[in-house]
């Protein structure tokens, strides 16, 4: 997988240098690079926003900078490439997102800031390439990087190879559509807290079935509204 990303604030992502995808660049397995976005801007004060046609209050992201951005990864031409412009008006980013994200070659992600960036820009490109607006939730952020880097970390522990034991990934919160159950470790007894017992019995099915509850009774409590009749009738 290769993953381009275009932001003001390049030095954001020095991050990806170290933990898990850090070994996975090393490793060959993901190509991350950066692309500060006035390395493409020609004016003296390496201009990149102006004000929003129509008024309104903050800056919008001027479209030619973009162009020569995204063109200066892509080419010229269309593009097979993934373009994914984060967005508090986009669609929701859930783990299904991320496996999508986690099954492309290449991705090019584009961080605005300010008031976001001229939708020329993406309107553009989706006559070249596949663009899709995500958003990392229902809270406003200040810019796109902190989303983009959720979702790298999100999608890129999903490609093959990355985390050291696959089967870790498939018990994990919303992979089946559920919460997690909760985890215990050494020792057996902590501040009067004891470990359930079942978890120390070594009967592996009564371990799965208690597991299985304690997910839907976690995913009922925390997160009815991802309970569905097939998960209910499942069990
Ligand atoms: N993904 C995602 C997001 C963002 C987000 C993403 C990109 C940009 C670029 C600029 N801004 C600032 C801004 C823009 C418009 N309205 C309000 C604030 C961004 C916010 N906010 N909340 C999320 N879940």
């Amino acid at each position: 997988m290769r993953i381009d990303i275009v932001t003001i604030f390049p030095e954001f992502f020095s991050v990806l240098d170290i933990s898990l995808l850090g070994k996975a660049r090393q490793a060959g397995i993901i190509e991350v690079a950066t692309h500060d976005l006035r390395t493409h801007t020609h004016d003296r004060h390496r201009t990149v926003d102006d004000t929003p046609y129509g008024g309104g209050a903050g800056m919008v992201m001027k479209p030619e900078p973009w162009g020569e951005a995204i063109d200066s990864i892509v080419g010229p031409a269309a593009s097979g490439a993934l373009l994914v412009v984060p967005s508090p008006a986009g669609e929701p980013f859930t783990q299904a997102v991320a496996r999508e994200l986690a099954a492309e070659e290449h991705l090019v992600f584009a961080c605005g800031r300010y008031e976001g960036i001229d939708q020329r820009v993406a309107d553009h490109y989706a006559t070249r390439m596949r663009v899709r607006l995500i958003s990392l939730g229902d809270y406003v952020l200040n810019g796109g990087e902190v989303a983009v880097m959720a979702m790298i970390e999100a999608a890129g522990r999903l490609v093959p190879g990355v985390v050291g034991n696959p089967e870790s990934l498939v018990e994990e919160s919303h992979e089946d559509g559920l919460l997690e159950y909760p985890s215990y470790t050494k020792p057996a007894v902590w501040r009067d807290l004891e470990v359930p017992p079942v978890l120390l019995s070594g009967n592996h099915g009564a371990v799965a079935a208690w597991r299985r509850d304690q997910q839907i009774e976690r995913t009922r409590r925390v997160r009815p509204e991802l309970l569905d009749d097939a998960t209910l009738l499942d069990d």
